[in-house]
């Protein structure tokens, strides 16, 4: 039971519910760990194997990612990531696995609009303008403006011309109605998934600040669901393990948007125990899948809806 004493009890409680004593004490074990450092791979650059070469020359291990054919993962200490070859050059990103995994299930097609509702400091958006070739219009918004200057340094040193920056509350933007084939909500969260990453993190909430969260988000999902066409998509992600700020977000959202379901997505491949829920959504744990904690969800809106 010692190292459940590491996370508050409501944390512990949380997890319990949904994982079982044995799982729990797995989770805390992998949540104490060093986080790890992958990379996301700029195909518009460079390639994988051009990578590998160089960080091997400059005697830095990696090894590749099951399903992610465009990551790497550093092995051991690198140093400073910004003097990692290639890093200036735009030739990759530091990400995560799972969010990685973000990008892949939105699948954004070349030439098509998408919206990225809270877009800082651009690690998702950045993808979404690999993936499609840098072809297109993405509409990155953001209520915090000083992460959306990380996020023009970061579209700018990959070299991407797609992404155009907008400031404010994604609650209240109305010029964006009907207008996009993908939205992504990558939702302010709890950040119960990647507490390993933040040394205050497992303190820093309380089950007040997740009520409130849930709020938040519910109200970010009603409203950047008017901005997709028919037929269009909305990938919802957090990087939380509380069912009240996914779960139960999804299901309040689902059960008042009679035009919007749940998709399951094809010729996109995701780790097979996250795949595994019968409602159609991704929970990445991350003692199983030794990735950041993410919720992800896919959704369509249809054909016929206004
Ligand atoms: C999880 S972070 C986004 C991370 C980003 N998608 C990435 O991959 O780099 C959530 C973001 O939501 C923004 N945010 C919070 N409330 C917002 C709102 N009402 N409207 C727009 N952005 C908001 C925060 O400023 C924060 O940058």
């Amino acid at each position: 039971m010692g190292i459940l004493h590491s996370f508050p009890d409501w944390i512990i409680q949380v997890w319990l519910e949904q994982l079982g004593l044995a799982d729990t004490e797995k989770l805390c074990e992998w949540m104490n760990q060093s986080p790890t450092i992958d990379l996301r791979i700029n195909p518009l650059r460079t390639s994988i194997e051009e990578v590998e070469t160089a960080l091997q020359s400059a005697g830095v291990l990696v090894r590749r990612i099951p399903y992610l054919p465009q990551a790497l993962r550093l092995i051991g200490s690198a140093g400073s990531i910004q003097k990692l070859p290639g890093f200036r050059e735009g030739w990759w990103t530091v990400q995560d696995s799972s969010a990685q995994l973000v990008g892949h299930l939105l699948d954004p097609q070349p030439g098509e609009v998408v919206i990225d509702a809270c877009a800082a400091p651009g690690g998702k958006t950045t993808h979404i303008a690999e993936l499609m070739g840098d072809k297109g219009k993405i509409w990155a918004c953001d209520r915090t403006s000083s992460r959306l200057r990380k996020l023009q340094e970061n579209s700018q040193r990959l070299n991407l011309q797609s992404i155009q920056i907008y400031t404010g509350d994604s609650r209240h933007f109305n010029q964006f109605q009907n207008t996009a084939d993908r939205v992504l909500l990558d939702a302010p969260c709890s950040g119960l998934g990647t507490m390993h990453r933040h040394a205050d993190a497992r303190w820093r909430q309380t089950p007040e600040s997740v009520r409130e969260l849930s709020v938040l988000q519910q109200e970010l999902l009603t409203h950047t669901s008017t901005f997709v066409k028919a037929g269009g998509v909305l990938v919802y992600a957090t990087c939380t393990l509380h069912p009240a700020e996914n779960e139960q977000v999804i299901s309040a959202f689902l059960a008042k948007s009679p035009d919007w379901q749940i998709e399951s997505p094809s010729g996109v491949e995701l780790p097979d125990s996250a795949c595994n829920t019968p409602q159609g959504w991704f929970k990445v744990w991350p003692h199983r899948q030794d990735m950041d904690g993410f919720f992800m969800v896919r959704l369509r809106k249809t054909n016929n809806s206004e």
